[in-house]
């Protein structure tokens, strides 16, 4: 493990016991884990984790240091919107899929737009509820880049309300993190908000 360690489990399981572990849960949904076609799944899964929960690994600090001083004269909003974003409820472990928006107020230096991007990716890649994912993305830039404010916007559809449970598909959820001048001042925000437009949470997320 690299980067964030705090939040890094202790004591990674090894291969072999991720993939027992997979075969269990086969056994619990009523399956046989010895059938031909199941046989390579516990690997499948093992890996497909690698992937999902990639950023544990990784450190989103380290994603802004490049920044950039060419610009010493842009003092508006730089907004990223529609990031789609692909994360895992960690109350049910099923895909929550939306879109990020994400602005600052820069204060002197700009980061490379990607970079944004990629922070998001990083906290999305962990297990998540939105309003903690929504904070982390926003905190991390504020600290990191010190700008004049941040403002992150997130919607999202979550599949466990949607193909199980209450099952409302549809549904999405919204949640914002405001800091700096986009929460005091309230023409920074509405600048912001008109900047955004009508919000596009209508259309499904897949
Ligand atoms: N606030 C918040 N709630 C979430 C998020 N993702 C999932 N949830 C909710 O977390 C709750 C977990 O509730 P529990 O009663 O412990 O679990 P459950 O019995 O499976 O609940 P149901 O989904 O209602 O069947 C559910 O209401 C989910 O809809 C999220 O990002 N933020």
């Amino acid at each position: 493990m690299t980067g964030n360690s705090d939040d890094a489990p202790a004591g990674r399981p090894s291969q072999a016991e991720a993939e027992d572990a997979v075969r269990v849960l086969l056994r619990w949904a009523g399956e046989d884990p010895a059938r031909e076609g199941l046989h390579d799944t516990p690997r499948r899964v093992a890996r497909s984790y690698d992937e999902f929960y990639r950023g544990y690994a990784e450190d989103p600090a380290e994603m802004l240091k490049r920044t950039f001083a060419e610009v010493d004269d842009y003092d508006e909003i730089v907004l990223l919107r529609d990031i789609r974003f692909e994360s895992h409820c960690e109350h049910h472990m099923v895909p929550i899929i939306g879109r990020a928006h994400v602005a600052y107020l820069p204060r002197r230096r700009v980061v490379g737009i990607s970079k944004l991007a990629r922070v998001v990716d990083v906290y999305a890649r962990r297990l998540q509820i939105q309003e903690r994912l929504t904070a982390q993305i926003a905190n991390t830039i504020n600290d990191v880049l010190q700008p004049h404010g941040v403002a992150v916007i997130l919607e999202a559809g979550h599949q466990c309300m949607t193909t199980r449970g209450v099952h409302r598909p549809g549904v999405s959820m919204v949640t914002s993190r405001m800091l700096g001048v986009f929460r005091d001042n309230s023409d920074t925000r509405k600048e912001l908000l008109s900047m955004l437009g009508r919000p596009s949470a209508a259309t499904p997320f897949d």
